[in-house]
């Protein structure tokens, strides 16, 4: 049976294969120097997050928010001014290369030597991380990002959205924890779109954190069950995408009457802040905070109002105007 001392060490090099962080990034300062008649600037100001095992994780910012200077700190390529970050555990100064080893990034740039085959680029991205030829994936790997049967096509042969793929299987070559997607869906179609997140969200299933920057505010939605958004370089906001989506309260409803909408409106309307849209003018639309004020008592002042309504909606509030409305307050 093994002793106590055995199954603390057990224990303990369990907790750090398996961190419970899978990022952990503590008041990270970067600021880029002054040159050629460029002022110094500060890309990220004391920027404090955590990603959790396993979660699928989106960072949302308004471009130059400071989003690919956090990717490439993390990943080894940008030297940070100040502040800490550990990646699976280990920390970017201390241990920087199992901290490079653990992440995996899918590059914005499609930046592929395009007188490699996809077969090529991932034995030599293999090769370079030190993967043993009997523990390479590569046909599997290509399989997967649906790829396989250009193994030995040049890459420049390949459309923009299979060399997005192939950059996706090149930063899966050493098996990471961690992938990070910098806007990995920009220019690519909405079949290939689907296939290459049906990839990603089975990775994820399978116990890897997904990091993800994306414009498609809709992806972060429906994909990331974590969300921070981040804005010149301060994080505004970083929660569950639900708790998010909530923090709003702020749902509308929308509201087609026969005929169009009386002129001016009825005043328990007008009262409601009520608005007329469509190009009939048979849209009556409240915006309204389901904290405050419940739907039955917009649906009676409509009845009161003595309107025929003929169809009803609501429309809730989604991580665009969340984005919005953070970004706005803090411009
Ligand atoms: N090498 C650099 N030297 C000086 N300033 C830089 C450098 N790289 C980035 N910056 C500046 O730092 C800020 C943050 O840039 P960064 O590229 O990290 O933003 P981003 O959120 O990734 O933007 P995007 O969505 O457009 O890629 C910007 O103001 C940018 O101009």
């Amino acid at each position: 049976m093994p002793d106590t001392a055995t199954l603390t060490r057990a224990t303990a090099s369990r907790a750090a294969a398996y961190p419970d962080n899978a990022i952990d990034i503590a008041h990270l300062t970067k600021v880029y120097r002054a040159r050629a008649g460029q002022a110094a600037k500060t890309a990220l100001d004391d920027v404090s997050l955590t990603v959790p095992r396993g979660s699928f994780f989106a960072l949302l910012g308004p471009n130059g928010a400071g989003k690919s200077t956090l990717i490439n700190i993390m990943a080894g390529l940008v030297m940070k001014t100040s502040g800490s970050a550990r990646i699976w555990g280990h920390d970017i100064d201390r241990n920087p290369r199992q901290s490079r080893a653990a992440i995996g990034i899918v590059p914005q740039e499609l930046n592929l030597d395009p007188f490699f085959t996809p077969r090529e680029l991932l034995e030599v991205q293999a090769g370079l991380y030190g993967v043993p030829a009997r523990e390479r994936r590569t046909l599997e790997i290509l399989d997967a990002v649906g790829l396989a049967d250009k193994a030995d096509a040049y890459a420049r042969t390949l459309s923009g959205g299979m060399r997005r793929r192939l950059l996706v299987a090149k930063a899966m070559v050493h098996t990471p924890p961690i992938l990070v997607l910098d806007e990995p869906t920009a220019g690519v179609d909405i079949e290939l779109r689907q296939q290459l997140w049906s990839y990603v969200k089975d990775l994820n299933a399978r116990g890897t954190t997904i990091l993800l920057t994306t414009h498609y505010l809709e992806e972060a939605e429906t994909l990331c069950d974590r969300t921070a958004i981040i804005n010149k370089g301060r994080v505004a906001a970083c929660d569950t995408t639900r708790n998010l989506l909530q923090r709003l309260d702020s749902k509308t409803v929308i509201v087609t009457v026969a005929g169009s909408a009386p002129d001016p409106l009825p005043p328990s309307l007008a009262a409601l802040g009520a608005q007329v849209k469509g190009a009939e003018r048979d849209q009556i639309c409240v915006r309204y905070r389901p904290s405050e004020t419940p739907i039955g008592a917009i649906l009676d002042a409509f009845r009161g109002a003595d309107l025929e309504m003929t169809d009803l909606v609501t429309e809730e509030t989604d991580l665009e105007d969340i984005f919005l409305q953070l970004t706005r307050d803090a411009a």
